[in-house]
């Protein structure tokens, strides 16, 4: 399955971003606590240079809890603020106001002490389509629907809605593409729903869907299906689930493509409960995998530099 990206979207996308950046004091990016990194915009960090982030995983209350504890101490071990909301319940959205104020806390403390009066911090989010940004954004703006007009001096006007007292949020959303050129990336945001069916194609997200249950969540799938592995015969599986769930033709045979739309559907739906599809522990041994290459190759370069110094001596002497 080859799945495209858009670069002519993600061009505008970035302008549009770049644009309100000097607007904020803080970026709020907002990612899928199901996949924290595969539903980043890989050139997130090039687009928003040293502006102060938060990380707000949001979708909790769909993904593996104990995996979204991980997934916040992973960034915070490298030294990023991250906080875990449900913004179509409305759950933790104090944790982000009180997370943006500590991660400003200095700035604001300079602004003081040169006698300037505190204000409100002014924030955007920015985001992958489908990630929660307009939901997150009513979600806010219901508390108060009050907006303090426009920004003066910039040509589009921009509006801000108030959080309380203490954050201002720009209404419009940076929306950000995803670069799935990495396939699994592709498979994970296809089965979490972040992009649309018709450029995936079902079967093969329903395999790469059983193949990743068996390794992640095998007691859920056994549970579901009666199946304990995937079979390499495949079609053994797809029959076994379509035996059980009834998944037949009007000839009365097994129907595959309704199986694999099955398959896809009670993975999204959370028949199968709240799934993660980003480990920690698997991020952690690609770093550590890319952290012992490097090393490799640095002690290659000195080593062939040293050998250079010497012949070099030698044909000096
Ligand atoms: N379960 C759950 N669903 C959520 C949550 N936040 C948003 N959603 C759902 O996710 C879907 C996408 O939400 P939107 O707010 O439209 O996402 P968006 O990022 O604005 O999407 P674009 O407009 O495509 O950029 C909707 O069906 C929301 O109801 C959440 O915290 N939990």
């Amino acid at each position: 399955m080859t799945i495209q990206w858009f670069p002519g979207h993600m061009a505008k996308a970035r302008r549009q971003v770049s644009e309100s950046l000097k607007l904020v004091d803080i970026i709020f990016e907002l990612v899928d606590a199901r996949l924290p990194l595969s539903s980043r915009n890989p050139m997130i960090d090039e687009v928003i240079h040293q502006k102060p982030r938060l990380l707000v995983l949001n979708k909790q209350d769909m993904a593996d809890e104990h995996e979204t504890r991980r997934w916040i101490q992973y960034f915070a071990d490298r030294g990023f603020k991250a906080v875990a909301i449900n913004s179509l319940e409305g759950k933790g959205l104090q944790a982000v106001t009180k997370a943006a104020q500590e991660i400003l806390a200095d700035k604001w403390d300079r602004m003081r002490s040169k006698g300037m009066k505190p204000r409100a911090i002014r924030a955007m989010i920015v985001g992958i389509p489908n990630v929660g940004k307009s939901t997150l954004i009513n979600r806010l703006a219901k508390k108060n629907l009050a907006k303090t007009g426009n920004t003066p001096g910039i040509t589009k006007a921009q509006q801000w809605i108030k959080v309380g007292k203490e954050i201002e949020l720009l209404d419009t959303p940076g929306i950000l593409w995803p670069k799935f050129e990495d396939q699994e990336v592709g498979y994970k945001l296809a089965l979490t729903g972040a992009i649309k069916d018709t450029i995936t194609n079902m079967e093969d997200l329903a395999v790469y869907g059983l193949n990743f249950l068996a390794l992640h969540y095998p007691n859920r799938m056994e549970e579901r299906y009666k199946i304990s592995s995937v079979s390499e015969e495949l079609v053994e599986t797809f029959d076994a689930i379509g035996k059980l769930r009834r998944v037949f033709g009007q000839g009365g045979e097994i129907d595959y493509d309704q199986v694999a739309v099955l398959i896809v559907r009670d993975i999204r739906d959370q028949h199968l409960g709240k799934l993660t599809f980003d480990f920690v522990s698997e991020q952690v041994e690609k770093e550590q995998l890319a952290e012992a290459i490097e090393i490799e190759n640095e002690e290659r370069r000195q080593k062939t530099a040293a050998l250079r110094r010497q012949q070099k001596q030698e044909t000096e002497q």
